[in-house]
């Protein structure tokens, strides 16, 4: 199922064609906007006077503090609101210049439908939208500075990973997406980490991030593909299984290489995958 833009039969390449041009930034919506927590604000203490002689608030002095309270929690609002457009710009320009367009639209495809897997699971929408933009920032990178990259990180390379350089684009996009744009929040850099192989025990934003690199709609619109898109609207765990499942196929079918995280991965979501009977719609495997 995944394919590297190089090569142009790959899922992403052919969805590529029938794409749209590259969205403009798009402004968050007050839904995304209700999700920033309204900042305290600190009132200064008055004096204490006996109860008996406290006046009773005048319901005009409620309103006004209650309307000061809603300012200020809108300009915090304001600015969170703008700093994270301002860091999605900065992002959006240093990919057009480091990617081609074809991995651009999947890169957005991918923010995008984060977003709406962490609205439908509670998941953060921000930090979701964040790590889909940001976690192919090294896919171009050649593999002698992905190893050089992951060496000065001090990163402990494993022999598939030595052999298969490519496979660190995810950690490196990490460090990318630190030390470029100083990002963070470790649940999105560990989201951007784990979104080649995932990781037993990720947390739900990461698995949003594994599911929507795997099935963003420019992948394809196979009856696998659409039935593990219905699956990730329903159960998380249950559709990182299904979908390492997929990946794994497709890697035995052309004799690549395994590296064993992935396996680990979908042994972890089995295990917490609830042994319902499989929906008749979602094929386990392929038929010839
Ligand atoms: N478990 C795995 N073992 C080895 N290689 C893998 C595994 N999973 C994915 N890959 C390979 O890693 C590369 C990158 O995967 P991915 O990040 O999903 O890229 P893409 O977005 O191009 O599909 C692909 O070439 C894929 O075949």
């Amino acid at each position: 199922m995944r394919e590297s833009d190089r090569n142009l039969d790959s899922p992403i390449a052919a969805g590529a064609k029938h794409l749209k041009p590259i969205k403009q930034p798009a402004k968050l919506t007050s839904d995304d906007a209700s999700l920033v927590a309204l900042p305290s604000v600190h009132r200064p203490s008055l004096p204490e006077r006996p109860a008996s002689a406290r006046p009773l608030p005048h319901p005009s002095d409620a309103c006004g503090a209650a309307s000061n309270l809603l300012a200020a929690g809108v300009a915090g609002l304001d600015q969170e609101v703008s700093e994270r457009s301002v860091l999605r710009e900065r992002i959006l320009t240093w990919l057009q210049k480091n990617v081609p367009n074809s991995r651009l639209q999947h890169i957005l495809r991918v923010e995008q439908m984060s977003a709406e897997l962490a609205k439908r699971h509670q998941v953060d929408v921000a930090q979701a939208a964040l790590a889909g933009l940001t976690h192919d920032l090294a896919k171009f990178f050649k593999p002698q500075r992905l190893l050089q990259m992951a060496q000065a990180e001090g990163l402990t390379l494993d022999p598939v990973e030595l052999a298969n350089p490519h496979l660190l684009h995810a950690a490196v996009g990490a460090i990318v997406a630190r030390d470029e744009f100083g990002i963070g929040d470790d649940a999105v850099l560990d989201a951007i980490r784990h979104h080649t192989l995932g990781c037993p025990g990720m947390s739900a934003l990461s698995c949003i991030v594994f599911l929507a690199d795997s099935l963003e709609p420019g992948r394809g619109d196979s009856l696998e593909l659409e039935a593990l898109r219905r699956l990730s609207q329903q159960d998380l765990h249950h559709a990182v299984w299904q979908t390492c499942d997929e990946s794994l196929r497709h890697l035995l079918a052309r004799s690549q290489q395994i590296h064993p995280r992935m396996v680990l991965t979908r042994n972890w979501a089995l295990a917490l995958t609830d042994k319902k009977p499989f929906d008749k719609k979602l094929p386990v495997s392929r038929t010839p």
